[in-house]
């Protein structure tokens, strides 16, 4: 499959990194266009057979699919610009925008043709550029073997979950966001490890181990968290002390709004 991506900021050039990495689709068949030449050379530095480019027109030709990563103000913008240099019976169009919609970008490929092409909205999250992502696909219009094509490349760069549309922004928070609310409680437990007296650099790996070990025992014994927790927890002891500081603080409420108001 020929993919063209338009935009290879952190996003799509996370994805380009994540597919050229991958053994289903040849660096050589990927396409990415940026803004600036200097974003292109950071690309090029991951795979050099990667082939760039200013030009979105010429990216987008010959390719089987065409992956929108630009920021979501610029999609309209960029979507004019290549829209009259697809073949929608055989290109499909593929978003990465965080709040769009099919609706959306349907209204805006739409050029009276009365033909749509096949189109996805894909949400990953960074660590796609070490094969380790969450990636969200939902589909309109795609026969069975070109979604399942898609499903294939992106599985190789992580865990990939098909859904129906409405689960999109759910999804994108829980996983693309969530990320971010991941090492944000990284980030919180280093500067209290720091205020505890840790140097810096110590802080990080013992915060690094400790939640490899938490992710390594859910994963090996299948447990929910509250199970692990419970092993912890003395009772009368220290760890009960920190987690009931840590709800009248509002942890598992402020989580929970993190993710709610992101979708
Ligand atoms: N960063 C993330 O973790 C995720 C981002 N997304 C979505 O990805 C999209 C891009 O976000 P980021 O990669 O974070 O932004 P970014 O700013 O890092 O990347 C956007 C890229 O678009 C390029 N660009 C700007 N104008 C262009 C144009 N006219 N033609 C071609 N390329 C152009 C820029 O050079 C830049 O490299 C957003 O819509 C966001 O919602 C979705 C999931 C996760
Ligand atoms: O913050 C954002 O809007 C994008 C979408 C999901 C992750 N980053």
């Amino acid at each position: 499959m020929k993919i063209a991506i338009i935009g290879g900021g952190n996003m799509g050039g996370a994805i380009a990194k994540g597919i050229a990495a991958g053994s289903l689709v040849p660096a050589s068949d990927l396409t990415v266009t940026a803004h600036t030449q200097q974003t292109l050379d950071k690309i090029k530095g991951y795979d050099p057979a990667i082939r760039t480019t200013l030009d979105n027109r010429e990216a987008v030709q010959g390719a089987d699919l065409v992956v929108l990563a630009v920021k979501p103000w610029l999609l309209e913008e960029v979507v004019k610009e290549i829209r009259g240099g697809l073949d929608y019976r055989k290109q499909a169009v593929a978003s990465v925008i965080g709040r769009s919609s099919f609706e959306e970008l349907g209204k805006l490929l739409d050029n009276g043709s009365g033909v749509m092409p096949v189109m996805y909205r894909i949400i990953p999250n960074t660590a796609i550029s070490l094969g380790e992502s969450v990636t969200f696909i939902a589909e309109q219009g795609a026969p069975k073997e070109r979604l399942d094509e898609l499903v294939s490349i992106f599985s190789e760069l992580g865990q990939t979950v098909v859904v129906k549309e409405p689960m999109m922004g759910p999804g994108t928070s829980l996983a693309s966001c969530g990320i971010a609310f991941a090492l944000k409680y990284l980030d919180a437990s280093i500067q209290g490890g720091v205020e505890l007296g840790f140097a810096p650099e110590e802080a990080r790996a013992v915060v690094m181990q400790t939640m490899r070990g938490a992710l390594e025992m859910m994963n090996l014994n299948g447990t929910m968290p509250q199970t692990e927790i419970d092993k912890v927890t003395t009772p009368g002891g220290m760890t009960l002390r920190g987690l009931a500081a840590m709800e009248e603080s509002g942890f598992t409420e402020a989580v929970k709004a993190g993710l709610f108001n992101s979708k």
